[in-house]
Order: structure tokens, then sequence, then C-alpha cells
């Protein structure tokens, strides 16, 4: 075993606060070779299909993968965009924004990376950004509000599998989850009131998060119970009636079953039963991609208005706006608070002043 020499300490450089977000990543190019790539790093994960390996793996590659790249190569086709993959570039954009968001805000240097835990920019790539930058101390912050094992403790693994390779850790901390985090609520309340200015209120609300399999709730996964308080909280702080609203989960893949109810299903029964005006939201993503883009506001769209709806909009994902970005900056800022050299204040300043000038005297007596 060689570990990845990290650099030696430098005394005349500032130890950095490293921020790591991370999503879930998305394919290098709407192709069917590309799509498989990620598709194959994605679906080989234990966290994400919980079969035994021996079993799944000889069905993932002899079945799934060359049947699957090509069906979503064209859903990916429809929603790639000049930049790239939506997920990619709302992700840069957010961390660019906390990057800017976070300057003079603690006593030393901050440094933000990206890292995908699926394709690219990978989260060794990442992680290897910010041993450059000096960064001793590393706060990895998995873009999910709602925790799941197949997503959050999958970033975990990520991590600390590549950590496993390197001579020098730095300390780390891990950000769980923010489903009921105050500033999140505030700001996904105030995207729905900024739509219902702009287009008024709908007959419902629905709320569609991404679905798990059933047996992983039945097993443990809190993921149900932070959906259902994110959209709790949401329509409490609404007052939005319980008639007026409901949680459905999308996305299932396979033949298993999934938590329910689904979202295609709920959106057909409306439509059927008189339903007229639906709004749709996905608060379980940080940013659009193609589980909203495509399968909500496409697909889900034409479910909704061929059972007989007369209107459908979808409410966009918080990406890069101000409140979004502000609340990530915060929470970084609480989730590192004592970390010694990190945390602003008169008192922090001055002692790390006192500590540099005095390592760079040692440094040039020695
Ligand atoms: C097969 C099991 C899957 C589980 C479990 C799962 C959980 C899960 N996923 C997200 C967020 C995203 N998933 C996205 C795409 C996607 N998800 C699965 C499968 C599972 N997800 C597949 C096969 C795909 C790829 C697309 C397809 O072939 O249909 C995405 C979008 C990525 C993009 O490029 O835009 C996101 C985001 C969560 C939050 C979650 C559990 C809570
Ligand atoms: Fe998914
Ligand atoms: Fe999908």
């Amino acid at each position: 075993m060689t570990f990845v020499s990290t650099p030696d300490f430098r005394h005349d450089t500032p130890e950095c606060l490293g921020v790591l977000l991370v999503n879930l990543g998305t394919p290098d190019a709407p192709t069917v070779p590309a799509v498989r790539r990620y598709l194959a790093e994605f679906l080989a994960d234990p966290r994400v299909v919980e079969l035994p390996r021996a079993l799944w793996l000889p069905i993932l590659h002899a079945v799934i993968l060359r049947v699957r790249p090509a069906r979503s190569a064209k859903a990916y086709r429809a929603v790639w965009e000049e930049d790239g993959s939506p997920l990619l570039s709302i992700a840069r954009r957010q961390a660019a924004a906390v990057q800017t968001r976070l300057s003079g805000r603690f006593a030393g240097p901050v440094k933000v990376a990206l890292g995908m835990r699926y394709g690219n920019p990978s989260i060794p790539a990442a992680l290897a950004e910010l041993r450059q930058a000096n960064a001793r101390r590393v706060l990895v912050f998995p873009l999910y509000p709602q925790y799941s094992g197949s997503t959050t403790a999958s970033v975990f693994d990520a991590v600390t599998r590549e950590l496993q390779r390197w001579r020098w850790l730095p300390e780390l901390r891990f950000i769980n989850h923010y489903h009921d985090e105050p500033a999140y609520i505030d700001a996904v309340v105030e995207s729905i009131r900024n739509h219902w200015a702009e287009r008024g209120e709908p007959e419902r609300l629905l709320f569609s998060f991404h679905g798990i399999p059933k047996d992983y709730f039945d097993n443990g996964d809190p993921y149900f119970c932070h959906c259902q308080k994110s959209a709790r909280l949401i329509t409490d702080r609404l007052g939005l009636p319980s008639d007026r609203w409901a949680l459905t989960f999308q996305s299932r893949v396979g033949f298993k079953e999934w938590l329910k109810p689904y979202t295609d299903e709920t959106l057909k029964a409306w439509g059927a039963e008189g339903v007229r005006s639906v709004q749709v939201l996905s608060p379980g993503f940080s940013a659009d991609c193609l589980e909203t883009i495509e399968e909500i506001d496409e697909e889900n769209r034409g479910y909704f208005l061929g059972a007989g709806g007369e209107t459908f909009s979808y409410i966009h994902c918080l990406n890069d706006n101000a409140a979004h970005i502000e609340m990530l900056a915060g929470l970084v800022e609480r989730h590192s608070a004592g970390w010694p050299e990190v945390t602003r204040g008169a008192a922090d300043d001055a002692a790390l002043a006192e500590r540099h000038s005095r390592a760079v005297a040692l440094g040039a007596a020695a």
C-alpha cells in the first residue's frame, strides 16, 4: 500500500477550512456509453441496491446495463443544456456562490470544493483540491436535506474510502441532514410564495420526493420520516389545510415495492377525480435534474393533463437562489463552530495571529 502524500505542514501558510459539497452526480454526456458508465458505478453501490453482490452484479451487467442506458440517455438528451447536465451546472454555481458567501466569515481561509458521488468531478478529485489548499479541517456536506442510507451514507463511504489512502488525515466533520432546518424550511416556503405570486394558488400542492425501496424504511432508514417532517413544517408555515396538499414518491426503479403513494398514480387519480389545478415541487432535490425537469415537469405533467387535469406547474428546486445559498453558508458556519482557528471572533483572530507569528519565528530559528 502506498499512501497519498500530503504536503508538509507549511507554517507560513494558514490552515484552511475545507468544505466538500457533494451531490449525486450525472453522466459526462447524454450518450449510451457515458450513461452506461455512470449507471454501472451508481447501481453497483451496495447502499443503493441492497442485494447480495453475487446475485446482483451479474444481473446488473447482463441485463440492466444492456437495456437501461439507451432509455436513460434519451431522457438525458431531453434535459441536456449548453453547459451540460443541469445537476452539474447548478452544483457548480452553488459551490461558487457558497464560496463567495463564506469569504470573510471565518478567522482563516475557506475553500469550497464540489464532488459528485458518481461520475465527475469525483470525490477523490475534490478532496485532492482541498488537500492542495492546505485544508486541515474538512466539513463534508452532502446536499441531501433528508437523510437516507442510499444517498447520505454513501457519501460517507466514498469520502472515508478515499481517506483510507491518505497518509495525513484532516480533521473531519459530516453534516447528516437538514430536513427540519428553519432556514431550509423558510427558503422552500419563500420559493412557493414567489411561485404563487406569479401563478396563483393551485387547488392542490404536491410534494414529490425521490423514493426508496420500502424495505429500506422497514429496516430503519429515516428518509420517509424526514420527508414527512419537511412537508409538514412547510405546509404549517403556509397555513395550508391537509386536503390541499399531499406527499408522494417518484422515480421508482425495478419490481420491488417502493415508498408509497406513488407520484404518477396520484396525479393520474387527481386528474380523473376532477382536480383542476396542481403545482408540484420536489424539495428533496437541492438542484433541478433529470428527475425533476424530465420526470416531473414533462412525464408527470402529461399524466395529470392526460387524465383530465387542466393546469399543471412545477415549482423549481432551490438551486442557486439567494435564500438557499445563505442557508447552505449558514449551515457550514454552524457545523464548523468551535473548530480551533476556524470560528471567527476577535479573540480567535488575535490568537491566530499570535500563533502564526510564533510559528514563523520558530521556523526561522530552526
Ligand atoms: C435503483 C435504486 C435507486 C435508489 C435507491 C435511489 C435513491 C435516490 N436517488 C436520489 C437522487 C437522484 N437520483 C437520480 C437518478 C437516478 N436514480 C436511480 C436509482 C435509484 N435512486 C437511477 C437509476 C437514476 C438515473 C436515471 C435513470 O436511469 O432513471 C438523480 C438525477 C441525476 C441526474 O443526472 O440528473 C438524483 C438527483 C435520491 C435523493 C435518492 C434517495 C433518497
Ligand atoms: Fe435516484
Ligand atoms: Fe427518473
